[in-house]
C-alpha cells in the first residue's frame, strides 16, 4: 500500500503519514458515495445537476483537507488529525444529501455511518456522543425540510426508522471511540515505559553505576572511536589516567561506604573540570581515565594539574578535616605509531609511574 501510495503521503513524520493515511481511507469511501449516487441519478432519485453539485462539494472539502494536512498546517490546530472537522463536514454533507434526495436515503446513510465511525479512531465517548447528536439533528433538518417542501418525497414511517436506526449510532459508537480511545492510552502509557527501560538498558551498559561516569567499556570505545578520528582529521588527541592513592587504607579506616562516596565525590569533580566533549569514566576501581579530543599534550598536562589539585588540595567533607587524599596522574599523547589503545594507556601507566619515583 506503501509504496502504491508513495507520492501521496508525507514520509518524514510517521505520525503525519498516519492522519494523511487515514483521510485517504475516508475520501475512498467518499469516492464510493459519489459512485453510488450516481446510481440514484439513474434511479431517478437525484437530478444531475444535484449530483454534480454533491461532488464538487466533497471535492472541494476533501482537496481543501488534503492540502491542510500536506501543508502541515493541520499542525497549528488543537488536534491535528482534523477529526472533529472533518466528522462535522461529514454530517453538513449527509444533511445536503439527504435533503437533496427524493427517496432512497437509507443506502446513502449507511455509506454516510460508514465516514462516521472513523471518528471513533481519534475522538473520545464524550466527543463521540456529541457528534452522533449532532450528525441526528443534521438528518432531523434535513429530513423535515424535505417534509415541509416536498411532502410527496416524505415518508414518516420509513424516516422515523431511519432516524432511530442512526440514533444507535450514538451509544455503540461512544462505546467503541471510549475503547479505543483506552487502547490508545494504555499504549502511549507503554512507550514511555518502554523508552525509559531502553534508556535503563543503555545507561546499564555505558555507565559506572557507583559514580554515574562512563564505565570501563564505555571509555575504552569512547577512546578508540576518538583515535580514529583523531587521525582522520589529523587532530592531537591525549588521554589522562588518575589514580587514587592509599584508597585500600581509607576504606579500611573509614568504611567501604565512605570510599564510594570518595569515589562519587571525585568523579563529581572531574566532571565539572572536563569539558562536554571529553571523555572521563571509572577504568579501574580507584583508577579514572579521561579522553581529551583535540588537546594537544600540553594542554592535557595543565588540565590534569587542575584535576590533581581538585583531588589533593580540597578537603573531602566524609573524611575529617585534616585527612587529604592524594593521587598520582599519567599523560600520553596519541602517536601515528601506535598499533592500539593499549599501548596509548600503557604510555599514560608508565608516565605516572615514573611521576611516582
Ligand atoms: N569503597 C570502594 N573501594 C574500592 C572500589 N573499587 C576498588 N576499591 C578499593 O580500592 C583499593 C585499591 O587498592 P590498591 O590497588 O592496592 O590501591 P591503593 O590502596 O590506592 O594503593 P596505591 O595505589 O599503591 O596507593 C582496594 O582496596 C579496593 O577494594 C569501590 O568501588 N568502592
Amino acid at each position: 500500500m506503501n509504496a502504491s501510495l508513495g507520492p501521496l503521503l508525507p514520509t518524514e513524520d510517521p505520525r503525519q503519514s498516519l492522519r494523511v493515511r487515514r483521510f485517504l481511507l475516508a475520501a475512498t469511501v467518499y469516492a464510493l458515495t459519489v459512485a453510488l449516487m450516481g446510481l440514484y441519478v439513474r434511479q431517478g432519485l437525484l437530478s444531475s445537476q444535484e449530483w454534480q453539485l454533491l461532488s464538487l462539494v466533497i471535492l472541494l472539502v476533501n482537496a481543501g483537507l488534503y492540502a491542510l494536512l500536506r501543508s502541515g498546517r493541520n499542525e497549528r490546530f488543537g488536534d491535528p488529525s482534523l477529526t472533529g472537522v472533518q466528522m462535522f463536514l461529514v454530517c453538513l454533507i449527509m444533511g445536503l444529501t439527504m435533503y437533496l434526495l427524493d427517496g432512497g436515503r437509507g443506502g446513502l446513510l449507511l455509506l454516510f455511518l460508514v465516514l462516521l465511525m472513523f471518528g471513533v479512531l481519534r475522538l473520545n465517548a464524550r466527543q463521540f456522543t456529541a457528534l452522533g447528536g449532532f450528525a441526528l439533528l443534521c438528518y432531523a433538518i434535513a429530513v423535515g425540510a424535505v417534509w415541509q417542501q416536498r411532502p410527496e418525497d416524505f415518508n414518516a414511517q420509513v424516516e422515523l426508522l431511519h432516524l432511530v436506526a442512526l440514533s444507535t449510532l450514538v451509544p455503540c459508537g461512544g462505546f467503541f471511540a471510549s475503547h479505543i480511545s483506552r487502547l490508545r492510552r494504555l499504549l502511549r502509557e507503554r512507550q514511555i515505559d518502554l523508552q525509559r527501560a531502553r534508556e535503563e538498558v543503555h545507561d546499564l551498559r555505558v555507565l559506572d553505576p557507583l559514580t554515574g561516569i562512563s564505565n570501563r567499556s564505555a571509555i575504552i570505545a569512547f577512546l578508540d572511536q576518538e583515535r580514529q578520528r583523531a587521525e582522520r582529521l589529523g587532530q592531537p588527541l591525549s588521554v589522562l589516567l588518575l589514580d587514587l592513592r592509599q584508597f585500600k587504607r581509607i576504606n579500611r579506616e573509614f568504611g567501604h561506604r565512605t570510599g564510594d562516596e570518595i569515589l562519587r565525590e571525585v568523579a563529581r569533580r572531574f566532571r565539572r573540570c572536563v569539558r562536554d566533549i571529553d571523555g572521563l569514566g571509572r577504568y579501574g576501581g580507584e583508577e579514572f581515565l579521561i579522553v581529551l579530543p583535540d588537546t594537544p599534550e600540553e594542554d592535557a598536562r595543565q588540565l590534569g594539574g587542575r584535576l590533581t589539585e581538585c583531588v589533593q588540595g580540597q578537603r573531602f567533607p566524609q573524611l575529617p578535616a585534616r585527612q587529604r587524599m592524594r593521587c598520582t596522574m599519567g599523560i600520553s599523547a596519541v602517536l601515528e605509531s601506535d598499533q592500539d589503545i593499549w599501548q596509548v594507556i600503557e604510555r599514560a601507566r608508565a608516565d605516572s609511574e615514573s611521576a611516582e619515583t
